[in-house]
Formats: structure tokens, sequence, C-alpha cells
């Protein structure tokens, strides 16, 4: 289902385990800041509705959304009971948006399968501008929200297994 039919920030509160006693690592990337700040904002206010302690979000920045790969990597060694990779990829003139978006990927999605902290996947890979802004708090809703939901889902997952 497209983004257009599924608002990003809608969830059932009463379905979202309390996440009080969880731990967050959020690694956000640089470039397109305006972008990355609103999914940051995103994520933190849903991790607050949570339950979650502002003491128990650690936030780092990266230059880029290729960098999420290695400052992931790293807090998945801090105390942390999931990761959020922040970024916002937009297509240039080059195929370099087509290299950036598949190495985050791949790197994010290797992290998940080698190390034992889920990291959740919060890189808007976007055509222009307008959809990154429709996705990062506009008419589509925050992708932020629903990245900071799956993380406290896959906490409880990893707790629980
Ligand atoms: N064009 C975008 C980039 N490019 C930079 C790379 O992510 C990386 O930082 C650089 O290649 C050095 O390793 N990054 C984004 O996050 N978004 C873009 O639109
Ligand atoms: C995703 C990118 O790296 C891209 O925005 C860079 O722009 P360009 O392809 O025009 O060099």
């Amino acid at each position: 289902m497209a983004t257009a039919n599924k608002n990003l920030s809608e969830y059932d509160k009463a379905t979202i385990p309390n996440a009080s006693k969880f731990r967050f690592g959020i690694v956000v990337s640089e470039w397109n800041d305006t972008i990355t700040e609103g999914l940051y904002k995103g994520a933190f206010d849903a991790l607050i509705d949570n339950g979650v302690l502002p003491n128990n979000i650690v936030r780092w920045g990266v230059p880029g959304s290729f960098e999420l790969i290695y400052g992931c990597k790293k807090m998945q060694e801090q105390m942390v009971n999931a990761v959020i990779a922040i970024g916002s990829v937009i297509q240039g003139e080059t195929k370099h948006f087509d290299f950036v978006c598949e190495g985050v990927t791949q790197g994010i999605k290797d992290l998940n399968v080698l190390n034992e902290t889920p990291v959740i996947f919060c890189v808007l890979t976007d055509n222009n501008m307008q959809q990154s802004i429709e996705r990062s708090g506009g008419i589509h809703g925050n992708k932020g929200t629903e990245a900071a939901i799956a993380a406290i889902k896959m906490a409880v997952l990893r707790q629980d297994s």
C-alpha cells in the first residue's frame, strides 16, 4: 500500500507497549537537515508519547545517509534496546541517488542480520523535496513517528525472544 493511502503518523496507542524501561539511539543524517529534523521530531515525540524518558533517547549526527551505516553500527554497541536511522535522500541529476539508497539500505539490513540490536530504517528516498516534506510531518504524516513505533515493537520482540 502506498504511503499516499496510509498516514505515517497514525497509531493506536492502546496497541503499543509501554516503553518506559527502554533506551533508544537515534542517528540523524545532516544532509537535507530540514527534512531530517522533522523526522527526528516525529520520532522523539512518539517515543515520549509512549512512555520513553527523555534521558533514554541518545542522539548522534552523521554527515549523510551513507554514514548512517557506520553511525548505527557504533550505536548498536551502546546500551540501547533499538536504533533508529534517520536520513533523507533526494534524487539529483545523476545516478548517485541510486547508489546511496542501495548502499544505506543494504548496510542497515546487514546491521540487523549481523548484530543483536534492531536498527529501524527511517530513510526517505524521494524524487523531490516536496515528497520529502509530505512524509516528514506533511499531508502524509511523519515517517519518524512510524519508525519510533517500529522501534518500540522491535525492542519488545528482542526482549521477549
Ligand atoms: N545526495 C545525498 C547524500 N549524499 C551524501 C552521501 O550520503 C555521503 O554522505 C557522501 O557520499 C560521503 O560518503 N546524502 C543524503 O543523505 N541525502 C542526499 O540527498
Ligand atoms: C542523492 C544524491 O547524492 C544526489 O542528491 C546528489 O546530486 P547529484 O546527483 O545532482 O550529484
